[in-house]
């Protein structure tokens, strides 16, 4: 304070018109400065756990920028907050989870006071708001029952079993797309755009079983749109500074009008269609079972905007989720050209005993085949505790005051388990940063969310209810990319010189696409 009083001081003494507006920056800069470095104490009970300093009203919100679960990380590693550190993102009380014991206390003891989402700006804007669909919906009987219609018409054995044809059909696309493009002579592809236009295509399919008859947005740019804006605004964090998000507001409401107007066409189709058709001749796909609800008389009805919000959460769900998760695995498969090997061993082998000499060239490996394949499971397992796709899961809210650790909390406290942070962590692996997907043929570890240093996809109520088809899609899709091309590093790139940074928001995408040349193999 006193060093930008003297600075004011000497400028209007001294100081021509320039020299002014240097000492008032001089001057502002100091202030934030010395700002930045005052601890949040006024609004920390002594109960509150420790926190980093923040700056004044914003709190923390900084923290939320680029690579979220890594600047945590840091802090409860390096900087000495340890396991569990508090923030204020703006006024909004926040714990930081970064050990499985706690884990287990957020995700298994408080699971049910820990059940509900945050409600964001961009829900109100780009979505159908905080309570319709399934993602970032509160926890209330609605929800548990658009969740288990969800899980048990689109995601069970049954319901895979018979979407079966519909996946293969998209995987042979992607697998010709790469040939031609391979017949152009050999040439570098965007690994995770290729997959992703099939994951996003596929989940279409999955809906409504055919292509869209008018392609107001395809499918890739729907769900582009999701991801570039899912993302908290200031506004949620200090509610009357919401206005500074106006752009941004206006921005995704726009894109919001379009979405609408494709669910609109979508859900439009499938009405004429009903309406000229008997009940026999409709398709028996995931959109006729949510369009058979919408009439409903009783509590098992689903509103229009229910359906919208339901169906863009698939979207949201399944897409950028898989392709993610093969383009890191395609990412270290590269920098580990001996697993990669390895794994084309297995899928070879698989392959030839399954087809009995038949020949086997134009057959996709599927379901079944990949059951048999462990290596390609351990691989997929190290992939995600390296790189969960969701490093911090989706933040939690209580609704009562609850205990964590030796604190007791607020209702309305949020809480981030660092997933990711956990995943690395020595005290719970060893050669922690390591690439080593044999590890887990010692160590028996689940993907379901019951041991709580591994969860890539989160535990209790909230946990991911497309595990069963994300991981089929992801694995299916790597043993085919294996099995058909051999893949090399763009000439000029090696193992170690692979960007493995991510790009920061609540998916942990890759911070710079993955290009790979595809060679055909001789099968
Ligand atoms: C490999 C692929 C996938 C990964 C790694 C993944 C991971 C996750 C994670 C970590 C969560 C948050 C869990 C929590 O907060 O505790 C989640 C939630 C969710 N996922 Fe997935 N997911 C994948 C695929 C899918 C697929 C294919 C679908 C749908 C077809 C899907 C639908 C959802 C939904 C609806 C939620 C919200 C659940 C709720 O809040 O009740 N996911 N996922």
């Amino acid at each position: 304070m006193v060093y930008a009083k003297k600075i004011m001081v000497w400028a209007t003494t001294e100081g021509d018109g320039l020299t002014w507006l240097v000492a008032l920056a001089a001057s502002v800069l100091l202030l934030l400065w010395i700002c930045r470095k005052l601890p949040l104490k006024p609004r920390s009970s002594s109960e509150f756990p420790r926190c980093p300093p923040g700056f004044p009203i914003l709190g923390n919100c900084m923290l939320l920028n680029g690579s979220a679960h890594e600047l945590l990380s840091d802090l409860a590693w390096n900087q000495g907050y340890g396991d569990l550190f508090g923030l204020w993102l703006g006024s909004i009380p926040t714990v930081v989870v970064t050990s499985a014991d706690l884990a287990k206390e957020v995700l298994h003891m408080n699971d049910k006071i820990l059940a509900n989402r945050g409600s964001y700006l961009f829900l109100k804007d780009l979505y159908y708001g905080y309570n319709q669909g399934i993602i970032f919906s509160s926890y209330n009987p609605r929800w548990v029952w658009r969740r288990k219609i969800f899980s048990l018409e689109l995601l069970t054995l049954k319901r895979m079993q018979e979407l079966q044809a519909i996946r293969y059909a998209e995987l042979r696309k992607l697998l010709k797309r790469l040939q031609d493009s391979m017949d152009m002579g050999p040439r570098p592809v965007d690994v995770g755009q290729q997959v992703y236009g099939m994951t996003a295509n596929t989940t279409l399919l999955l809906l409504q079983s055919r292509p869209l008859e008018k392609a107001i947005i395809e499918p890739p740019e729907l769900v582009h749109i999701l991801d570039d804006e899912t993302l908290p605004a200031i506004g949620d964090f200090v509610p009357w500074l919401s206005f500074l998000d106006f752009f941004n507001s206006r921005r995704r409401w726009r894109a919001h009008r379009r979405i609408d107007a494709l669910m609109e066409s979508i859900l439009g189709e499938r009405r004429r269609l009903m309406a000229h058709c008997s009940p026999d001749e409709l398709p028996h796909d995931f959109l006729q079972v949510l369009l058979s609800k919408e009439g409903a008389l009783d509590e098992e009805h689903l509103t229009t905007t229910e359906i919208k919000a339901v169906v863009l959460d698939m979207f949201a769900g399944a897409v950028h989720t898989s392709a993610t998760m093969v383009e890191w695995a395609m990412a270290e498969l590269l920098r580990h050209p001996e697993c990669m090997r390895r794994l084309q061993e297995e899928v070879d082998s698989v392959m030839a005993l399954r087809c009995n000499g038949v020949d086997s060239v134009d057959l996709v490996v599927n379901d079944d085949h990949v059951q048999e394949m462990p290596y390609l499971r351990n691989i997929l397992k190290e992939v995600l505790r390296l790189h969960p796709i969701l490093p911090l899961l989706l933040p939690r809210v209580a609704s009562t005051g609850f205990r964590l650790g030796k604190y007791w909390l607020p209702p309305g406290t949020n809480v981030l388990v660092n997933a990711w942070a956990i995943a690395r962590d020595p005290r719970y692996w060893t050669r922690p940063t390591e690439f080593w997907p044999d590890r887990f043929l010692e160590v028996e570890i689940d993907l379901h969310g019951q041991d709580y240093e591994y969860l890539p996809f989160g535990s209790g109520r909230r946990v991911c209810p497309g595990m069963r088809l994300g991981m089929s899609v992801v694995q299916v899709t790597l043993a085919n990319l294996l099995r058909q091309f051999d893949w090399e590093l763009p000439q000029g790139q090696n193992a170690n010189s692979v960007d493995m940074s991510c790009k920061g928001g609540l998916g942990n995408r890759k911070a710079a696409p993955l290009l790979a040349i595809p060679r055909k193999r001789n099968l």
